[in-house]
């Protein structure tokens, strides 16, 4: 920061100098060099003075930048369950108030930044034009502001339009079709056109809403500007026709004109949007405070279970879905097993994990922790406990080791991680995958970033199963997964599977698919049904019921061939 004002200030100060120097040597031209070296002086000042302003508004715009989306970022994980992600009535908020902070809340500081030296100019106008009129500079601010206000008013409507659904529905439209991760299926289904039409459809009704906001108010503004024409008409013609001198008049115009800088607009809309952010993080803030667990559970789930999870008469729906998902559902899972469950599209088996885990509350009944309710004991040492592979796993733009050593977090800074993470991987079947990275651990696994790597489906749910044992050596002693290996062939998913059951001998395992070939390997299979579990036993066990279970296998086995796969919802 010094040295950007040394800089600056570095030619006015020479050129001071210079004129200093002068006036020593020829005493002659002294007059007129004192009123240069007053100019010069001015000049450095002014210099100084812009470069302290431009670094002071710089630090303050990523202060404050830093400092709001930290207060977002907070309040979104302080969330411990789903409910501000999920519930119908939430999300849109909380989406909002993420996006809004996203979008570069500097603003504000860039605003008033902008604004704050115009209007430090209009009121130095003002003062020079009240020297020599005061009544005319009264009237002219009075004026000015008024105009200012007018303009600022209607900015403000038509950005509070901004918000509204119409730009909502447009901003969805261009994010389908500039997201990376939809540009194929986008291209394969010839969406291209159609999003585009959209897009114009939805962008010129958005204008067109716009211009309607901002004729509205017009007549009072055009009002006001002719007042402003006939007040400063009326001052000029006032000073011509007195006893004003040529330099007063000259004062007088240029002070008139720098006055119309009080109703400048530079920088208002960026105050505005910078402004209309601060309400919404609040309100997520409000939103995650008033739906915190009221009195959070403080035993400690390390170690644990030991001897069982059960779910108690266990109900459960989406708050504002008005649907009940689990109807007074009744499981116990022994601690050291592996339970199948299967259950048909929407049957409600990735809920069953969310309440297991602590993401979902039930709305009546219990689950029991070797006999402690989940809502007695502390959730992060519960989470610890737990690891789970969902469907739809995270598959970070970050190196090799943080996708793995992410699942145990705490370890990922200390120097033995890396043999973890290595030995995690074998077991996991990803060593080949970290064996051909350019820069193996290293390596940034996205394609979007330099010397990034990208894998196929089947090698990020190796990645993802090497992750989840990192969590087993982190103390995780539930392990889940749900749909783990949709990507997988079915060898490599028996493989997967095999693997699995190995590693997690010992452990609670609860394994979710659609795939029969992955699910009779568990010893005890669930099918939910209704909000209900409707069968429970090992696969032929089940089989020689002849319910839902056998049913749906043999319905498969009747459509696919022996070396087929098989899916419980064909
Ligand atoms: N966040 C949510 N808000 C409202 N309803 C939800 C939410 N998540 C899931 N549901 C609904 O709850 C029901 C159960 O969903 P869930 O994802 O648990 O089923 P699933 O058995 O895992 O389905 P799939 O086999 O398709 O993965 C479905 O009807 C689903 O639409």
């Amino acid at each position: 920061m010094l040295g950007c004002i040394v800089l600056t200030a570095i030619w006015p100060a020479i050129f001071a100098a210079l004129v200093a120097h002068l006036i020593t040597v020829l005493p002659a031209v002294a007059e007129t060099g004192r009123a240069l070296a007053g100019i010069a002086l001015v000049l450095a000042a002014q210099e100084v003075t812009r470069a302290v302003y431009e670094v002071a508004r710089w630090a303050l715009y990523r202060r404050y930048e830093e400092y709001l989306i930290g207060r977002v970022i907070r309040a979104a994980l302080d969330a411990s369950t789903l409910d501000i992600f999920e519930r119908p009535d939430l999300a849109a908020k909380t989406d909002r108030a993420v996006r809004i902070a996203g979008l570069e809340p500097g603003d504000l500081v860039d605003g008033l930044t902008m604004k704050w030296p115009l209007q430090a100019q209009g009121i130095a106008a003002g003062v020079l034009v009240a020297t020599v009129s005061v009544p005319a500079a009264a009237l002219l601010l009075v004026l000015w502001l008024l105009v200012g206000n007018r303009l600022q008013a209607n900015m403000r409507r038509s950005d509070q339009f901004s918000w509204e659904d119409a730009v909502h529905a447009a901003s969805y439209t261009h994010r389908i079709g500039l997201r990376p991760e939809w540009a194929k299926e986008v291209r394969i289904f010839g969406l291209t056109g159609w999003l585009s039409d959209r897009y114009g459809r939805q962008a010129a009704r958005i204008l067109a809403e716009l211009a309607k906001a901002r004729n509205v108010g017009q007549r009072s503004l055009t009002m006001l500007f002719t007042l402003v024409v006939v007040a400063n008409a009326t001052v000029v013609a006032g000073a011509l026709s007195g006893d004003l001198g040529l330099g007063a008049i000259v004062l007088l115009l240029q002070g008139m004109l720098g006055m119309s800088l009080l109703a400048d607009q530079s920088g208002d809309d960026l105050i505005e949007y910078g402004a209309s952010r601060v309400p919404v993080v609040l309100e997520l803030e409000r939103l995650v405070a008033d739906h915190a667990t009221p009195h959070p559970g403080t035993a400690s789930a390390s170690g644990r279970p030991t001897e069982s999870i059960v779910f108690e008469e266990v109900t459960f729906g989406y708050p504002g879905s008005g649907k009940v998902i689990f109807d007074r559902l009744n499981l116990e899972i022994r601690a050291g097993t592996s339970l199948g469950v299967v259950g048909l599209n929407g049957a409600g088996k990735t809920t069953l994990i969310k309440l297991l885990t602590g993401l979902e509350v039930p709305q009546s009944g219990r689950i029991l922790v070797d006999g402690t309710d989940l809502r007695e004991l502390d959730q992060e040492s519960w989470r610890k406990s737990v690891a789970a592979i969902f469907q739809d796993f995270i598959r970070y733009e970050l190196s090799a080791r943080d996708n793995i050593g992410l699942g145990a977090v705490e370890q990922l800074a200390q120097p033995s991680t890396d043999d973890q993470i290595e030995r995690s991987a074998v077991r996991a079947g990803a060593d080949t995958i970290l064996g051909r990275l350019p820069q193996g651990l290293d390596t940034t696994l996205s394609p979007r970033l330099d010397h990034g790597v990208d894998l196929s489906g089947g090698q990020w749910q190796r990645i993802a199963l090497a992750r989840t044992l990192m969590a087993v050596q982190g103390g995780a002693r539930v392990l889940v997964l749900d749909e783990p290996t949709a990507q997988l062939d079915v060898r490599a998913e028996s493989d997967l599977y095999n693997r699995f059951l190995d590693l997690t001998s010992g452990l609670t395992s609860v394994v979710i698919s659609h795939r029969f070939s992955t699910i009779r390997r568990s010893r005890r299979i669930i099918v939910l049904d209704g909000g209900q579990v409707t069968e429970d036993g090992s696969h032929e066990r089940l089989l020689a019921a002849g319910g839902t279970y056998a049913r749906m296998f043999r319905k498969q086995a009747m459509r696919f061939s022996s070396h087929a796969e098989e899916n419980i919802d064909e």
